[in-house]
């Protein structure tokens, strides 16, 4: 659905992305993660279309999106930084996206007010930063559009939408299979919504999996003995990370359960837990790896 390959953009003399590619599948939802100042958001706005590629290319059902106004017909972002024109209500702005989107349908914008409860009337510059990300939502839900490109999306709306947005996203991906790109710092709302992780540092997509995949292979391990700690348990190449607190080791394995189980108890622990990693956990974990400092999630 969305191919991206040896992807180059630079700001003057800063080369933010440096070879980046990625694939976000057909009515699957893709989590985008990184540092502040990874290049997420410049990353979004070449696969929307808004910058140009230095080199590289972007495909979106096999086809180059920058100026190409029939792809981008079926592209909806939301970026972090909303534009509305000023003197506009929501019901204008709604008429402007009727007419740039051939999809539009006025009966689910219609039916959406059920959802937002915004009085169509009101100018939208005017509305309170939640609200406007609102209509935002139902703008977007309402051009049913493939590919949807969320920026920290979900921040500033209240629980309640948070959740029936959210449920939206969810069924518009399982009844048309739209396709969801959204980069955000919350890898606990990510968990519950994505199939696909990617992690963008230095440039490039460093990891890019299923989120199943990726929880399946590596896990924290607790582990004790009665009596010393086997050397050559702790010589295995599967282990990541090691620290001991107290008795007790802490480690960072890779393999999955059954695996990890079976390696360790050949060692007879007296105490021996293996527990599955967050998203939020594996992200550190990873960035560790890449010279962050992860001891403060174990
Ligand atoms: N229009 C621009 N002109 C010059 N530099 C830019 C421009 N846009 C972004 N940058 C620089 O590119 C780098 C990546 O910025 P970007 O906004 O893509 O990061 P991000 O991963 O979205 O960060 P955050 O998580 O903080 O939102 C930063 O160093 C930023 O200063």
């Amino acid at each position: 659905m969305i191919e991206v390959r040896q992807l180059v953009k630079k700001f003057g003399k800063l080369e933010v992305l440096k070879g980046l590619d990625l694939n976000v599948h057909k009515g699957s939802i893709y989590g985008l993660v990184g540092a502040n100042g990874a290049g997420k958001t410049t990353l979004l706005k070449l696969i929307a279309g808004i910058y140009r590629p230095d080199q590289g290319s972007i495909l979106v059902e096999g086809q180059q999106v920058f100026e190409n106004y029939r792809v981008k017909e079926n592209i909806i972002f939301i970026p972090d930084d909303l534009f509305y024109f000023s003197q506009y209500s929501i019901r204008e702005t709604a008429d402007f996206f009727r007419q740039v989107y051939p999809t539009w349908d006025e009966d689910r914008f219609t039916e959406l007010t059920e959802v937002f409860g915004i009085d169509v009337k009101r100018r939208v510059t005017r509305l309170s930063k939640g609200m406007k990300r609102q209509v935002a939502f139902w703008l977007a839900l309402s051009v049913k559009p493939r590919v949807l490109i969320l920026d920290e999306p979900l921040d500033g709306l209240d629980p309640m939408i948070r959740s029936r947005v959210k449920k939206l996203l969810l069924a518009d991906v399982a009844e048309r299979e739209m396709s969801i790109l959204i980069s955000s710092h919350n890898l606990r709302e990510l968990e519950d919504i994505c199939d696909y992780m990617g992690i963008l540092h230095d440039g490039r997509i460093i990891i890019e999996s299923e989120l199943d995949t990726l929880k399946r292979g590596i896990s924290k391990v607790q582990i004790a003995f009665s009596e010393g700690t086997p050397e050559e348990l702790l010589k295995a190449e599967n282990i990541l990370y090691h620290e001991k607190r107290g008795s007790v080791h802490l480690l960072i394995m890779r393999g999955d359960e059954q695996a990890i189980k079976t390696q360790v108890q050949a060692f007879n622990p007296l105490l021996l837990d293996v527990l599955p990693l967050t998203f939020e956990e594996i992200f550190v974990y990873e960035m560790g790896g890449v010279g962050y400092d992860i001891r403060n999630i174990l």
